[in-house]
């Protein structure tokens, strides 16, 4: 069935996170980004630092109220359950972090930190014993370390104890936030491989948080494009990475390492020219366009919206208009 007939598992709705900075600032972090997210597939979410993809990422779990904007989950409304829907969503929807090493607390042996949520759920001591040693050995831990404290493993060995806790409430959606960037080259693959077995194995839904465009496109069923707070583009991962059409999308991509060296000379690199600005008190306008090279008077007067320009792909660009 097509994703359009289904229901979404997760969707985010017009969701605005400002903070304030100062006596008459706000810093909008993220400012009118709408998605949706399917039952069993990676949604990638990507951007440069500072972007507001963690702060949506943080939104969709409630760690942060939104300014404005609503996020449904399984068709309700987060911010409306009742304390019973809301218990059930704390278990169903978990988030694994980017730093393996400030995310787990220090003073917590293994088997308490990956037992602590089945405890909350009312899961009989003994029981929890053995789902913690089923939970270790499914993300390649050994069982017998579970007495051992988060600064006696590696940082790729960390994550995965992350993971595991993740996994310990048996949920459906898992927020994925740059969980392999603090990690060595020769470790990411290992968890990101783990990642896509745990999916398949127990139909899990991802949103993948990451700057890493290669991880993003090897992982994601579908890619949505962050820029400065807002949403500049959404494709399924072969679109978007064949057939980029904002002009920030088509630099972020040119910019991917060629391994090939005959590709890597076709591939002209587009450079982004300035700094990314400040999302403080942004003007009401593309927040692309002074870096734009495209950029034409309209694109510094309007925001532009974010249509539909073939089936499933959107852009948010004045520049669509003219084509
Ligand atoms: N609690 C906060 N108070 C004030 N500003 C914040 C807060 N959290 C995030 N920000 C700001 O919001 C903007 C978006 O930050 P966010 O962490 O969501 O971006 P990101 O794309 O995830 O970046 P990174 O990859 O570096 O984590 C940034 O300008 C950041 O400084």
């Amino acid at each position: 069935m097509e994703n359009k007939e289904k229901q979404p598992l997760v969707q985010v709705k017009h969701l605005c996170k400002y903070f304030k900075v100062g006596r008459h600032a706000e810093l909008k972090a993220v400012d009118d980004v709408t998605f949706d997210i399917y039952k069993g597939e990676t949604v990638g979410l990507v951007g440069e630092s500072g972007c507001g993809k963690s702060t949506t990422g943080r939104c969709m779990i409630r760690l942060y109220e939104p300014t404005k904007g609503e996020v449904f989950y399984d068709g309700k409304d987060i911010t409306k359950l009742s304390k019973a829907e809301q218990k059930k969503f704390c278990q169903k929807v978990q988030m694994i972090f980017q730093n393996p090493y400030a995310s787990l607390n220090s003073r917590m042996t293994v088997r308490e930190i990956v037992g602590e949520g089945l405890k909350q759920h009312g899961t009989p001591k003994k029981e929890i014993e053995k789902r913690v040693q089923e939970l270790l050995e499914t993300v390649g831990l050994n069982k017998d370390h579970m007495s051992r404290f988060p600064h006696e493993f590696s940082g790729g060995q960390r994550q995965r104890i992350g993971i595991a806790r993740a996994l310990s409430v048996d949920p459906e959606f898992i927020i994925c936030d740059e969980p392999i960037s603090a990690l060595d080259v020769s470790i990411q693959a290992q968890v990101i491989n783990m990642l896509k077995d745990l999916q398949e194995q127990r139909g899990l839904t991802y949103l993948f948080v990451a700057h890493d465009l290669s991880v993003v496109k090897y992982i994601s069923d579908r890619v949505i494009v962050m820029y400065l707070g807002m949403v500049v583009e959404e494709a399924e991962t072969e679109e978007l990475y064949s057939n980029p059409q904002h002009p920030y999308t088509k630099a972020l991509l040119s910019a991917i390492p060629e391994a090939d060296p005959d590709k890597a000379k076709a591939n002209r690199r587009i450079p982004i020219k300035g700094e990314i600005p400040s999302p403080i008190n942004p003007k009401a306008c593309c927040r692309f366009a002074e870096r734009c090279e495209y950029a034409t008077e309209r694109c510094f007067k309007e925001v532009p919206e974010l249509r539909e320009v073939c089936p499933g792909h959107k852009v948010a660009c004045h520049l669509m208009d003219e084509k």
